[in-house]
């Protein structure tokens, strides 16, 4: 039988991508609601037990509304796509290259967390220097990052698409959480296993999909003062054989003239790279991955293959 596949919010951003990467698959049963009962929590209630992986699509109160609706004895696998149980105990964080066998750790949960688009990228770049003890856990980590603004959801593409909008959005490019205590910071600490909050500086550019994460460092507070060669190589074997996270080559990153946010936008994929000079005592680490795919939807369909034992 096909494992039944049921989008909660199938008609948002993300439930709609998620929609799109599933049309062609004829290896899953995908459970639809109509869209006018979307809301409506009986028919969600039945839908959500109907299927064996749900996959929520929805903000933050609907998602605690969907896990509470299935219960605790459900059997119903669950990805959430949304902000509520990434730091949870008892949720398994959907970043399949985390660390050694967090695929494994997917693939038999109940209850994954996917992760957010930034701190995909800020983690990614961090745990594997934490890991391999270069960064230590104290560091005053800054993470500053760009994204296009389907990031922001249905509200933030009418704001920036929709000119004639009450609160629409003129500005080719802004800075936001500005209090630097966005929701995302706790995900990160947690996740890269910082002691400190990073600080953490998001902005939009007037572009939908797409995503730069920079993180800087200053080699010489680091342990061991490394060079730029010895983080290339740290994060170069963490994600050996990852087919997903590609470390850019030293000498090809720093001979590219810029770096395109958007250059890995539909995939499921993400780029790491070092730059600096040699000898300047500097680096800055940047990931290249697309919002809407190993930030979202890619990840949820990722860990919802490694859940059912249809890829490694
Ligand atoms: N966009 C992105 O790049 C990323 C988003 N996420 C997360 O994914 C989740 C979905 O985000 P996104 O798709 O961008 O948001 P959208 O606002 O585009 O979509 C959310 C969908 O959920 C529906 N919804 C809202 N409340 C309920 C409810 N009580 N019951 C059922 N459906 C409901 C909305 O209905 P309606 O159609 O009426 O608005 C909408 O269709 C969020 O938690 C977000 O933080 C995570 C990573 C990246
Ligand atoms: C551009 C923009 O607004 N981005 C969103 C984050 C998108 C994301 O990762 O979603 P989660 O809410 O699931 O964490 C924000 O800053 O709130």
């Amino acid at each position: 039988m096909k494992p039944k596949i049921f989008i909660d919010g199938e008609h948002g951003t993300t439930g709609l991508q998620i929609r799109t990467r599933l049309a062609g698959r004829d290896d899953l049963e995908i459970l639809s609601i109509p869209v006018e009962r979307r809301k409506d929590p009986e028919a969600r209630a039945e839908f959500l037990k109907a299927s064996d992986v749900a996959i929520l699509c929805l903000p933050d109160a609907a998602s605690k509304e969907a896990v509470a609706l299935l219960g605790d004895d459900s059997t119903t696998r669950v990805i959430d796509t949304s902000t509520a149980f990434r730091t949870a105990p008892d949720w398994a964080y959907g970043f399949a290259e985390l660390t050694k066998g967090q695929a494994e750790t997917i693939a038999q949960a109940r209850l994954v967390a996917n992760p957010g688009c930034y701190p995909t990228g800020a983690i990614g770049l961090i745990r594997p220097l934490v890991e391999a003890g270069i960064l230590p856990a104290d560091y005053p980590v800054s993470v500053n990052a760009v994204s296009g603004y389907t990031g922001g959801g249905k509200q933030m593409i009418a704001q920036m698409e929709n000119p004639d909008a009450p609160d629409a959005i003129t500005a080719p490019y802004f800075l936001y959480g500005l209090t630097l205590a966005h929701k995302h910071v706790p995900e990160m600490q947690t996740h890269g296993l910082l002691t400190r909050k990073p600080i953490f500086s998001p902005s939009v550019g007037r572009f939908a999909q797409g995503m730069l994460v920079q993180v800087p460092l200053f080699l010489g507070d680091l342990n061991g003062n490394p060079s730029l060669a010895d983080l290339h190589a740290a994060l170069e074997k963490h994600y050996a054989g990852a087919g997903v996270v590609e470390v850019v080559p030293y000498e090809t990153g720093i001979a590219l003239p810029r770096i395109d946010p958007t250059e890995l936008n539909d995939t499921n994929r993400m780029k790491l790279f070092v730059f600096g000079s040699e000898g300047g005592g500097q680096a800055n680490l940047v990931a290249v991955l697309d919002n809407l795919g190993k930030g979202a939807s890619g990840a949820a369909v990722q860990n919802m293959d490694l859940m059912l034992g249809k890829s490694a």
